[in-house]
């Protein structure tokens, strides 16, 4: 009999694409995990089986209302510990992506509560995706967050770079700084102003963290930690702390995925900078698209079958191309179709529309997907009854190949995109990475 793995790191995610992106610095940083749709009913390891070191659990909490949100991150806690998760990890975006009301804030406030914690810590930082915080402000690229282009983001428009300020708003919690020049001086230097911080009465920290080092730093200093909120890039930092104790071996491969097989396809419904160049990248390529019109579907035309037999005739194994189905629009054509049809239930539509296209491709024959929007890929994972992913190899930072292991009917390879993520060529580059 194998001796059962502890559970180091209990992982809540508040997307779908997130959690990949979690679950793939996990692995890269030498943790075996397994990212599993929504809260499972069944123990994920049984007695006499070997567990992962760390689950990411996938919830698509972070546009819906903040009581739905808290309910649904304490059912992933109530599960992650009796799973014996040791530390408890709450993923949010890198853009700090939220409503006005939360999630972040009102999740911190119930995850610190149910686990008796007085003192947490928020750390969106992920340098290797451009995104940096320094003096509390956060960075994409070179620009404020304010001034990127997720002020015109279709569900959560960020219109203030200053995270102490966006979550003091959200949270009764006292809302406080570790800056950079903390950082700097090392993990003891962190641990000290931690304690000055927790005397001061301030019961969630915001992090500076410009680089990757940076977050090796904190995470040394988040050792022991009952639980952290942070975009992935802390769980780089992270894994040293049990390997130093001898809980983690050494660094492991990511999972060899079984050969892919079947047609390729990409759905997008991100509207971000980076998916409308990846889009126009692919249209120049002369690769075959579909749009999906938001006002024809709210007209009640039915575009999933209109898709359905625009692709039927172009999956043919003469012709292995990918074929792109998107409702990916600029910001002035996507705030002109939530004036019309009001920000949620454009969203709904569309994300509904494309997941029917997603079941529609499967039964078509396309057993390599990739998917570009947390809020899309929520939609589709769910519709296609995906229910468990193991973590392949690495297209883009932030994003690799998956295989849905259970719970879909057919073999399937997914690549879950975060709107932001990946170069200009990504929906190509995507199916060499699982060809290499
Ligand atoms: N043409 C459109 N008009 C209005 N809404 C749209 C349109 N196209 C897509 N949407 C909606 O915009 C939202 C995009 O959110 P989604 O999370 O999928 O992408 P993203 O925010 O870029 O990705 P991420 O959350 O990973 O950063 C979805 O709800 C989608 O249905
Ligand atoms: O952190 C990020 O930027 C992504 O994993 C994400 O959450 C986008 O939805």
């Amino acid at each position: 009999m194998t001796a059962k793995r502890r559970l180091l790191l209990g992982c809540i995610a508040d997307d779908f694409t997130g959690a990949t992106d979690l679950a793939n610095n996990l692995v890269r940083a030498g943790m075996s995990t397994v990212q599993t749709i929504g809260v499972p009913s069944v123990d994920l390891a049984s007695d006499d089986q070997e567990g992962p070191d760390a689950i990411v659990v996938a919830l698509k909490s972070r546009t819906i209302s903040p009581q739905d949100a808290v309910a649904q991150s304490l059912a992933a806690l109530k599960w992650l510990k009796s799973q014996g998760a040791e530390q408890i990890y709450f993923k949010y975006c890198s853009t700090f992506d939220s409503t006005a009301e939360g999630n972040i804030g009102p999740v911190t406030q119930a995850l610190m509560a149910a686990l008796q914690s007085r003192f947490t810590v928020a750390c969106p930082a992920f340098p290797e995706a451009l995104r940096t915080v320094f003096k509390g402000h956060l960075f994409v690229g070179d620009q404020l967050l304010s001034d990127s282009g997720m002020r015109n983001h279709p569900l959560t428009p960020m219109l203030d770079a200053n995270l102490v300020s966006v979550l003091q708003k959200q949270t009764t919690l006292k809302v406080g700084l570790l800056s950079y020049d903390v950082v700097a001086r090392g993990a003891e230097a962190v641990r000290e102003r931690f304690a000055q911080l927790q005397a001061d009465g301030v019961e969630v920290a915001v992090l500076d963290a410009i680089s990757n080092a940076d977050l090796l730093t904190l995470g040394q200093a988040l050792a022991g930690m009952p639980l952290v909120t942070a975009g992935s890039g802390i769980a780089i930092g992270l894994p040293q702390n049990w390997r130093a104790n001898g809980a983690l071996g050494p660094a492991a491969a990511a999972d060899k995925l079984p050969l892919a097989k079947g047609f390729k396809a990409i759905i997008s419904g991100s509207c971000s900078l980076a998916t409308n160049a990846q889009v126009t990248h692919f249209q120049q390529l002369g690769c075959a698209s579909f749009r999906v019109d938001a006002l024809a579907l709210a007209r009640g035309e039915d575009l999933v079958a209109h898709a359905l037999a625009w692709a039927k005739p172009l999956l043919t194994v003469e012709n292995p191309a990918p074929l792109l189905i998107y409702a990916t629009a600029e910001p002035a054509a996507v705030k002109d179709v939530q004036a019309q049809l009001g920000v949620e239930k454009a969203g709904s539509l569309v994300e509904a529309a494309l997941a029917s296209i997603a079941k529609g491709l499967l039964a078509l024959g396309v057993r390599q997907l990739v998917v570009a929007g947390g809020e899309t890929s929520g939609a589709v994972v769910q519709a296609l009854g995906v229910t468990q992913l193991a973590i392949g190899p690495q297209i883009a930072p932030g994003v690799p190949w998956t295989f849905a292991s259970n719970g879909a009917q057919q073999p399937l390879h997914l690549a879950l995109k975060s709107g932001n993520f990946g170069g200009v060529d990504f929906f190509t580059q995507a199916f060499a990475v699982l060809h290499d």
